[in-house]
Protein backbone atom coordinates (compact mmCIF):
# COMPACT_ATOMS: atom_id res chain seq x y z
CA UNK A 1 0.00 0.00 0.00
CA UNK A 2 1.55 3.31 -1.07
CA UNK A 3 0.46 6.55 0.32
CA UNK A 4 1.25 9.99 -0.71
CA UNK A 5 2.15 13.07 0.41
CA UNK A 6 -1.04 16.06 0.53
CA UNK A 7 -1.14 18.67 -1.66
CA UNK A 8 1.49 17.39 -3.74
CA UNK A 9 0.85 15.05 -6.97
CA UNK A 10 1.85 12.14 -5.11
CA UNK A 11 -1.63 12.47 -2.53
CA UNK A 12 -3.61 9.82 -1.99
CA UNK A 13 -7.21 12.21 -2.25
CA UNK A 14 -10.27 11.13 -0.47
CA UNK A 15 -13.46 13.15 -1.02
CA UNK A 16 -16.48 13.00 1.79
CA UNK A 17 -19.63 13.64 0.62
CA UNK A 18 -21.10 14.73 3.64
CA UNK A 19 -19.31 16.69 6.65
CA UNK A 20 -20.94 15.97 9.73
CA UNK A 21 -19.97 14.89 13.04
CA UNK A 22 -18.92 11.33 11.67
CA UNK A 23 -17.27 12.54 8.62
CA UNK A 24 -14.94 14.94 11.10
CA UNK A 25 -13.54 12.18 13.24
CA UNK A 26 -13.01 10.15 9.87
CA UNK A 27 -10.97 13.02 8.42
CA UNK A 28 -9.23 13.21 11.47
CA UNK A 29 -8.04 9.59 11.34
CA UNK A 30 -7.28 10.09 7.78
CA UNK A 31 -5.25 13.09 8.11
CA UNK A 32 -3.28 10.73 10.70
CA UNK A 33 -2.25 8.86 7.18
CA UNK A 34 -1.48 12.19 5.33
CA UNK A 35 -3.92 11.38 3.26
CA UNK A 36 -5.67 14.41 1.18
CA UNK A 37 -8.98 15.29 2.66
CA UNK A 38 -11.98 17.05 0.62
CA UNK A 39 -15.29 17.71 2.87
CA UNK A 40 -18.35 18.55 0.87
CA UNK A 41 -21.55 19.49 1.80
CA UNK A 42 -24.92 21.21 1.43
CA UNK A 43 -23.80 23.85 3.88
CA UNK A 44 -20.76 26.04 4.57
CA UNK A 45 -18.49 25.53 7.67
CA UNK A 46 -19.59 22.04 8.43
CA UNK A 47 -17.87 20.19 10.87
CA UNK A 48 -15.61 17.67 8.80
CA UNK A 49 -14.92 21.00 6.65
CA UNK A 50 -13.26 22.48 9.52
CA UNK A 51 -10.40 19.74 9.91
CA UNK A 52 -9.90 19.32 6.06
CA UNK A 53 -7.76 20.36 3.46
CA UNK A 54 -10.41 21.75 0.78
CA UNK A 55 -14.64 22.19 1.34
CA UNK A 56 -17.36 22.95 -1.30
CA UNK A 57 -20.80 23.47 -0.94
CA UNK A 58 -23.16 22.06 -3.06
CA UNK A 59 -26.65 20.51 -3.26
CA UNK A 60 -25.68 16.54 -2.65
CA UNK A 61 -29.12 15.31 -4.69
CA UNK A 62 -28.29 17.40 -7.76
CA UNK A 63 -26.31 14.75 -9.91
CA UNK A 64 -24.80 17.37 -12.03
CA UNK A 65 -23.17 18.79 -9.21
CA UNK A 66 -21.52 15.70 -7.37
CA UNK A 67 -19.88 14.93 -10.85
CA UNK A 68 -18.66 18.43 -11.28
CA UNK A 69 -17.05 17.58 -8.05
CA UNK A 70 -15.39 14.59 -8.78
CA UNK A 71 -14.25 15.84 -11.94
CA UNK A 72 -12.38 18.88 -10.54
CA UNK A 73 -10.97 17.08 -7.21
CA UNK A 74 -10.08 13.55 -9.06
CA UNK A 75 -10.36 11.72 -5.63
CA UNK A 76 -9.16 8.51 -5.18
CA UNK A 77 -11.85 7.55 -2.64
CA UNK A 78 -15.35 8.78 -2.44
CA UNK A 79 -16.66 8.28 1.05
CA UNK A 80 -20.63 8.86 1.44
CA UNK A 81 -21.08 9.98 4.86
CA UNK A 82 -24.74 10.90 4.51
CA UNK A 83 -27.56 9.22 2.94
CA UNK A 84 -29.32 12.00 0.85
CA UNK A 85 -26.50 11.69 -2.08
CA UNK A 86 -27.21 11.35 -5.57
CA UNK A 87 -26.43 7.94 -5.38
CA UNK A 88 -27.10 7.42 -9.39
CA UNK A 89 -24.45 9.58 -10.32
CA UNK A 90 -22.10 7.32 -8.13
CA UNK A 91 -22.91 4.32 -9.71
CA UNK A 92 -22.72 5.62 -13.17
CA UNK A 93 -19.01 7.32 -12.01
CA UNK A 94 -18.05 4.02 -10.65
CA UNK A 95 -18.90 2.04 -14.10
CA UNK A 96 -16.64 4.32 -15.71
CA UNK A 97 -13.82 3.98 -13.31
CA UNK A 98 -14.34 0.48 -13.38
CA UNK A 99 -14.08 0.53 -17.43
CA UNK A 100 -10.69 2.11 -16.61
CA UNK A 101 -11.26 5.66 -16.83
CA UNK A 102 -10.75 8.12 -13.47
CA UNK A 103 -7.44 6.62 -12.09
CA UNK A 104 -9.22 2.99 -10.54
CA UNK A 105 -11.79 5.43 -8.26
CA UNK A 106 -13.63 3.95 -5.08
CA UNK A 107 -16.74 4.74 -3.93
CA UNK A 108 -16.92 3.27 -0.17
CA UNK A 109 -17.93 0.94 0.70
CA UNK A 110 -19.88 0.23 -3.26
CA UNK A 111 -22.10 2.81 -4.82
CA UNK A 112 -24.84 -0.06 -5.12
CA UNK A 113 -24.34 -0.09 -1.26
CA UNK A 114 -24.88 3.73 -0.96
CA UNK A 115 -27.59 3.69 -3.55
CA UNK A 116 -29.78 0.73 -2.01
CA UNK A 117 -29.16 2.21 2.05
CA UNK A 118 -30.37 5.27 0.75
CA UNK A 119 -33.90 4.34 -0.03
CA UNK A 120 -35.08 2.00 3.12
CA UNK A 121 -37.13 0.13 0.11
CA UNK A 122 -33.81 -0.43 -1.68
CA UNK A 123 -32.18 -2.30 1.90
CA UNK A 124 -35.35 -4.26 2.99
CA UNK A 125 -36.18 -5.53 0.25
CA UNK A 126 -32.92 -7.29 -0.64
CA UNK A 127 -32.35 -7.83 3.46
CA UNK A 128 -35.84 -9.74 3.56
CA UNK A 129 -36.59 -10.34 0.03
CA UNK A 130 -33.48 -11.46 -1.78
CA UNK A 131 -31.44 -12.88 1.56
CA UNK A 132 -34.60 -14.22 3.53
CA UNK A 133 -33.53 -12.27 6.85
CA UNK A 134 -36.31 -12.15 9.42
CA UNK A 135 -37.17 -8.52 9.35
CA UNK A 136 -40.78 -6.59 10.76
CA UNK A 137 -43.38 -7.39 8.40
CA UNK A 138 -43.75 -4.19 5.83
CA UNK A 139 -45.38 -2.40 3.36
CA UNK A 140 -44.46 0.21 0.70
CA UNK A 141 -47.00 2.45 0.06
CA UNK A 142 -47.30 6.00 -2.12
CA UNK A 143 -51.30 7.09 -1.03
CA UNK A 144 -53.20 7.57 2.06
CA UNK A 145 -55.86 5.05 1.08
CA UNK A 146 -53.35 2.34 0.64
CA UNK A 147 -51.12 3.43 3.21
CA UNK A 148 -54.35 3.06 5.82
CA UNK A 149 -54.93 -0.47 4.16
CA UNK A 150 -51.46 -1.40 5.02
CA UNK A 151 -51.88 0.04 8.92
CA UNK A 152 -54.66 -2.83 8.95
CA UNK A 153 -53.03 -5.20 7.35
CA UNK A 154 -49.98 -4.77 9.04
CA UNK A 155 -51.47 -4.51 12.39
CA UNK A 156 -51.36 -2.09 15.79
CA UNK A 157 -49.15 -0.94 17.15
CA UNK A 158 -46.89 -0.47 13.71
CA UNK A 159 -43.98 2.10 12.31
CA UNK A 160 -44.81 4.40 9.84
CA UNK A 161 -41.19 6.56 7.73
CA UNK A 162 -41.11 8.21 4.56
CA UNK A 163 -38.71 5.78 2.50
CA UNK A 164 -35.89 8.16 2.40
CA UNK A 165 -35.25 10.13 6.01
CA UNK A 166 -32.52 9.46 8.48
CA UNK A 167 -32.73 9.62 12.74
CA UNK A 168 -36.39 9.64 13.20
CA UNK A 169 -37.24 12.64 10.85
CA UNK A 170 -40.97 11.92 9.93
CA UNK A 171 -41.08 9.31 11.90
CA UNK A 172 -44.26 7.54 14.19
CA UNK A 173 -45.48 4.95 15.95
CA UNK A 174 -48.60 3.99 15.44
CA UNK A 175 -50.73 3.04 18.42
CA UNK A 176 -54.76 3.53 17.76
CA UNK A 177 -56.77 4.58 14.80
CA UNK A 178 -56.60 8.54 15.83
CA UNK A 179 -52.83 8.01 15.08
CA UNK A 180 -53.35 7.35 11.42
CA UNK A 181 -54.15 10.19 10.22
CA UNK A 182 -50.87 12.94 11.90
CA UNK A 183 -48.62 10.01 11.38
CA UNK A 184 -49.33 10.44 7.33
CA UNK A 185 -49.20 13.86 7.55
CA UNK A 186 -46.00 13.77 9.45
CA UNK A 187 -44.26 11.18 7.35
CA UNK A 188 -45.07 13.54 4.28
CA UNK A 189 -43.59 16.74 5.89
CA UNK A 190 -40.62 14.76 7.66
CA UNK A 191 -38.83 13.17 4.78
CA UNK A 192 -35.90 14.57 3.45
CA UNK A 193 -37.01 14.15 -0.24
CA UNK A 194 -40.50 15.80 0.81
CA UNK A 195 -43.47 13.87 0.16
CA UNK A 196 -44.18 10.53 -0.97
CA UNK A 197 -43.34 6.70 -0.54
CA UNK A 198 -43.68 5.73 3.21
CA UNK A 199 -43.36 1.99 4.80
CA UNK A 200 -45.08 1.12 7.05
CA UNK A 201 -43.72 -1.73 9.89
CA UNK A 202 -45.15 -3.94 12.21
CA UNK A 203 -43.38 -3.18 15.40
CA UNK A 204 -41.36 -5.53 16.88
CA UNK A 205 -41.22 -5.71 20.98
CA UNK A 206 -37.38 -6.29 21.42
CA UNK A 207 -36.00 -6.60 24.73
CA UNK A 208 -33.24 -3.99 23.09
CA UNK A 209 -31.35 -3.21 20.00
CA UNK A 210 -28.17 -3.12 18.76
CA UNK A 211 -25.61 -1.82 16.45
CA UNK A 212 -23.02 -4.71 15.53
CA UNK A 213 -20.51 -2.35 13.96
CA UNK A 214 -19.05 -4.37 10.83
CA UNK A 215 -15.65 -4.23 9.00
CA UNK A 216 -15.12 -5.48 5.69
CA UNK A 217 -11.30 -4.86 4.90
CA UNK A 218 -8.24 -5.92 2.67
CA UNK A 219 -8.34 -9.63 4.99
CA UNK A 220 -11.71 -10.36 5.72
CA UNK A 221 -14.58 -9.29 8.21
CA UNK A 222 -14.30 -8.16 11.51
CA UNK A 223 -17.05 -7.27 14.11
CA UNK A 224 -16.83 -4.87 16.96
CA UNK A 225 -18.39 -5.76 20.00
CA UNK A 226 -22.15 -5.45 20.00
CA UNK A 227 -23.36 -1.66 21.20
CA UNK A 228 -26.51 -1.35 22.57
CA UNK A 229 -28.41 1.72 22.47
CA UNK A 230 -31.48 3.82 23.63
CA UNK A 231 -33.90 6.10 21.17
CA UNK A 232 -36.16 8.83 21.34
CA UNK A 233 -38.36 10.14 18.45
CA UNK A 234 -36.10 7.52 16.44
CA UNK A 235 -33.55 9.25 17.04
CA UNK A 236 -30.08 8.53 19.13
CA UNK A 237 -29.66 9.25 22.82
CA UNK A 238 -27.39 7.17 24.44
CA UNK A 239 -25.03 4.09 23.43
CA UNK A 240 -22.80 1.24 25.42
CA UNK A 241 -20.90 -0.77 24.64
CA UNK A 242 -20.56 -3.97 25.47
CA UNK A 243 -24.36 -5.14 25.51
CA UNK A 244 -24.45 -8.13 26.96
CA UNK A 245 -26.43 -10.65 24.85
CA UNK A 246 -26.28 -14.48 24.81
CA UNK A 247 -24.57 -17.07 22.45
CA UNK A 248 -26.89 -17.74 20.27
CA UNK A 249 -28.27 -14.15 19.86
CA UNK A 250 -24.96 -12.33 19.06
CA UNK A 251 -24.07 -15.49 16.29
CA UNK A 252 -27.33 -14.58 15.04
CA UNK A 253 -26.77 -10.75 14.65
CA UNK A 254 -22.98 -11.57 13.17
CA UNK A 255 -24.42 -14.55 10.71
CA UNK A 256 -27.12 -11.41 9.42
CA UNK A 257 -24.22 -9.07 9.74
CA UNK A 258 -22.15 -10.92 7.52
CA UNK A 259 -24.93 -11.70 5.10
CA UNK A 260 -26.35 -8.24 4.37
CA UNK A 261 -22.34 -6.97 4.29
CA UNK A 262 -21.21 -9.32 2.06
CA UNK A 263 -23.78 -8.57 -0.37
CA UNK A 264 -23.13 -5.21 -0.41
CA UNK A 265 -19.72 -5.81 -0.53
CA UNK A 266 -16.76 -3.51 -0.66
CA UNK A 267 -14.30 -1.76 1.89
CA UNK A 268 -15.46 -0.28 5.18
CA UNK A 269 -17.68 -0.53 8.50
CA UNK A 270 -21.09 -0.47 8.51
CA UNK A 271 -23.64 -0.21 11.34
CA UNK A 272 -25.79 -2.72 11.30
CA UNK A 273 -28.79 -2.01 13.00
CA UNK A 274 -30.64 -5.18 15.15
CA UNK A 275 -33.93 -5.57 17.13
CA UNK A 276 -33.24 -8.67 20.16
CA UNK A 277 -35.73 -10.29 22.18
CA UNK A 278 -33.89 -13.47 23.68
CA UNK A 279 -32.19 -15.69 21.17
CA UNK A 280 -34.12 -13.87 18.73
CA UNK A 281 -32.41 -11.68 16.15
CA UNK A 282 -34.22 -9.31 13.67
CA UNK A 283 -32.65 -6.97 10.41
CA UNK A 284 -33.36 -3.38 10.86
CA UNK A 285 -31.28 -1.70 8.85
CA UNK A 286 -27.73 -0.74 8.34
CA UNK A 287 -25.16 2.09 7.44
CA UNK A 288 -22.84 1.85 4.79
CA UNK A 289 -20.64 3.73 7.12
CA UNK A 290 -20.04 4.31 10.57
CA UNK A 291 -22.79 5.01 12.61
CA UNK A 292 -24.24 7.06 15.33
CA UNK A 293 -24.02 5.14 18.22
CA UNK A 294 -20.57 4.03 17.20
CA UNK A 295 -19.68 7.53 18.66
CA UNK A 296 -18.96 5.09 21.74
CA UNK A 297 -16.08 3.46 20.42
CA UNK A 298 -14.20 6.78 20.43
CA UNK A 299 -13.50 5.81 24.37
CA UNK A 300 -14.27 2.52 24.02
CA UNK A 301 -11.67 0.65 21.63
CA UNK A 302 -8.26 1.04 21.11
CA UNK A 303 -9.46 1.37 16.99
CA UNK A 304 -12.64 3.61 16.89
CA UNK A 305 -15.20 3.31 14.14
CA UNK A 306 -13.43 6.01 12.58
CA UNK A 307 -9.49 4.91 12.52
CA UNK A 308 -11.26 1.27 11.05
CA UNK A 309 -13.07 2.87 8.27
CA UNK A 310 -9.80 5.03 7.18
CA UNK A 311 -7.68 1.54 7.78
CA UNK A 312 -10.38 -0.02 5.44
CA UNK A 313 -10.88 2.22 3.03
CA UNK A 314 -7.25 3.01 2.23
CA UNK A 315 -6.76 -1.11 2.54
CA UNK A 316 -4.44 -1.07 5.65
CA UNK A 317 -4.40 -4.30 7.57
CA UNK A 318 -6.98 -4.38 11.09
CA UNK A 319 -5.34 -7.42 12.73
CA UNK A 320 -7.16 -6.48 16.29
CA UNK A 321 -9.97 -4.52 17.88
CA UNK A 322 -9.74 -4.18 21.43
CA UNK A 323 -12.41 -3.66 23.59
CA UNK A 324 -11.52 -1.65 26.27
CA UNK A 325 -14.68 -2.33 28.90
CA UNK A 326 -17.89 -0.83 29.70
CA UNK A 327 -18.39 2.61 28.03
CA UNK A 328 -21.10 4.80 27.12
CA UNK A 329 -22.19 7.67 25.55
CA UNK A 330 -24.65 10.43 25.82
CA UNK A 331 -25.73 12.54 22.77
CA UNK A 332 -25.72 16.39 23.39
CA UNK A 333 -29.07 18.04 21.56
CA UNK A 334 -29.62 21.64 20.94
CA UNK A 335 -33.52 22.51 20.58
CA UNK A 336 -34.29 26.23 18.93
CA UNK A 337 -32.26 28.62 16.78
CA UNK A 338 -29.20 30.12 16.73
CA UNK A 339 -25.35 29.55 17.02
CA UNK A 340 -24.21 27.10 19.64
CA UNK A 341 -22.80 27.91 22.53
CA UNK A 342 -20.79 25.91 25.58
CA UNK A 343 -21.72 26.56 29.37
CA UNK A 344 -19.62 24.57 32.38
CA UNK A 345 -17.73 22.36 30.00
CA UNK A 346 -15.10 22.52 32.68
CA UNK A 347 -17.79 20.54 34.74
CA UNK A 348 -18.37 18.07 32.34
CA UNK A 349 -14.73 16.65 32.48
CA UNK A 350 -14.24 16.45 36.43
CA UNK A 351 -14.92 12.95 36.13
CA UNK A 352 -12.17 10.63 35.35
CA UNK A 353 -12.24 8.68 32.39
CA UNK A 354 -14.64 11.73 31.00
CA UNK A 355 -14.58 12.82 27.11
CA UNK A 356 -16.15 15.12 25.22
CA UNK A 357 -16.52 16.25 21.31
CA UNK A 358 -18.56 19.39 20.50
CA UNK A 359 -18.95 19.19 16.82
CA UNK A 360 -18.57 22.57 15.78
CA UNK A 361 -21.81 22.83 13.60
CA UNK A 362 -22.39 26.60 12.71
CA UNK A 363 -26.34 26.54 13.61
CA UNK A 364 -28.90 25.11 14.75
CA UNK A 365 -32.75 25.06 13.49
CA UNK A 366 -35.07 23.06 15.56
CA UNK A 367 -33.18 20.28 17.08
CA UNK A 368 -29.59 18.88 16.31
CA UNK A 369 -27.10 16.79 17.85
CA UNK A 370 -24.40 19.17 18.20
CA UNK A 371 -21.78 17.01 20.96
CA UNK A 372 -21.41 14.25 22.56
CA UNK A 373 -20.14 12.77 25.80
CA UNK A 374 -18.33 9.57 26.48
CA UNK A 375 -17.56 7.76 29.95
CA UNK A 376 -15.60 4.61 31.17
CA UNK A 377 -16.99 3.01 33.70
CA UNK A 378 -16.82 -0.35 36.29
CA UNK A 379 -19.97 -1.56 34.49
CA UNK A 380 -22.46 -0.51 31.68
CA UNK A 381 -24.67 1.29 34.36
CA UNK A 382 -22.34 2.88 35.28
CA UNK A 383 -20.64 4.30 32.10
CA UNK A 384 -24.26 5.03 30.83
CA UNK A 385 -24.84 7.42 34.28
CA UNK A 386 -21.47 9.20 33.57
CA UNK A 387 -21.94 10.11 30.30
CA UNK A 388 -25.37 11.49 31.42
CA UNK A 389 -23.86 13.58 34.65
CA UNK A 390 -21.26 14.83 31.87
CA UNK A 391 -23.76 15.88 29.23
CA UNK A 392 -26.24 17.56 31.77
CA UNK A 393 -23.34 19.42 33.34
CA UNK A 394 -23.20 21.56 29.97
CA UNK A 395 -25.59 24.24 29.36
CA UNK A 396 -26.15 24.99 25.45
CA UNK A 397 -27.00 28.00 24.75
CA UNK A 398 -27.91 29.67 21.44
CA UNK A 399 -27.07 32.63 20.34
N1 LIG B 1 -40.43 -1.85 13.36
C1 LIG B 1 -39.99 -1.31 14.51
N2 LIG B 1 -40.36 -1.83 15.70
C2 LIG B 1 -39.94 -1.28 16.87
N3 LIG B 1 -39.16 -0.19 16.93
C3 LIG B 1 -38.76 0.38 15.78
C4 LIG B 1 -39.15 -0.14 14.51
N4 LIG B 1 -38.60 0.63 13.55
C5 LIG B 1 -37.91 1.59 14.19
N5 LIG B 1 -37.99 1.46 15.52
C6 LIG B 1 -37.33 2.31 16.53
O1 LIG B 1 -37.01 3.56 15.95
C7 LIG B 1 -35.60 3.72 15.85
C8 LIG B 1 -35.25 4.46 14.57
O2 LIG B 1 -35.67 3.70 13.46
P1 LIG B 1 -34.79 3.68 12.13
O3 LIG B 1 -33.40 3.27 12.48
O4 LIG B 1 -35.49 2.88 11.12
O5 LIG B 1 -34.85 5.24 11.77
P2 LIG B 1 -33.82 6.15 11.04
O6 LIG B 1 -34.55 7.40 10.77
O7 LIG B 1 -33.19 5.40 9.93
O8 LIG B 1 -32.74 6.43 12.14
P3 LIG B 1 -31.14 6.54 11.96
O9 LIG B 1 -30.88 7.25 10.70
O10 LIG B 1 -30.74 7.31 13.18
O11 LIG B 1 -30.65 5.13 12.01
C9 LIG B 1 -35.03 2.31 15.94
O12 LIG B 1 -33.69 2.32 16.35
C10 LIG B 1 -35.99 1.69 16.94
O13 LIG B 1 -35.69 2.11 18.25
N1 LIG C 1 -28.67 9.02 12.36
C1 LIG C 1 -28.09 9.53 11.18
C2 LIG C 1 -26.79 10.25 11.53
O1 LIG C 1 -26.25 10.12 12.61
N2 LIG C 1 -26.27 11.02 10.58
C3 LIG C 1 -25.05 11.76 10.78
O2 LIG C 1 -25.32 13.00 11.40
C4 LIG C 1 -24.53 14.00 10.79
C5 LIG C 1 -25.39 15.08 10.15
O3 LIG C 1 -25.93 15.85 11.15
P1 LIG C 1 -27.01 17.02 10.85
O4 LIG C 1 -28.26 16.31 10.45
O5 LIG C 1 -27.09 17.73 12.16
O6 LIG C 1 -26.45 17.87 9.74
C6 LIG C 1 -23.65 13.33 9.76
O7 LIG C 1 -22.39 13.01 10.35
C7 LIG C 1 -24.41 12.09 9.45
O8 LIG C 1 -23.60 11.05 8.99
MG1 LIG D 1 -31.63 3.51 12.35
Amino acid sequence: MRLGTPLSPSATRVLLLGSGELGKEVALELQRFGVEVIAADRYANAPAMQVSHRAHVLDMLDGAAIRALIEKEQPHIVVPEIEAIHTATLVEIEREAANGARGGLRVIPTARAARLTMDREGIRRLAAETLGLPTSPYRFVDTFEDYADAVRAVGLPCVVKPVMSSSGKGQSTLRSDADIRPAWDYAQTGGRAGAGRVIVEGFIDFEYEITLLTVRHAAGTAFCEPIGHLQRDGDYRESWQPQAMSQRALERAQDIARAVTDDLGGWGVFGVELFVRGDEVWFSEVSPRPHDTGLVTLASQDLSQFALHARAILGLPIPAIRQLGPTASCAMLAVGHGVPVFDGVENALKQADTALRLFGKPRVEGHRRVGVTLARGTDIEDARSRARDAAAAITISLE
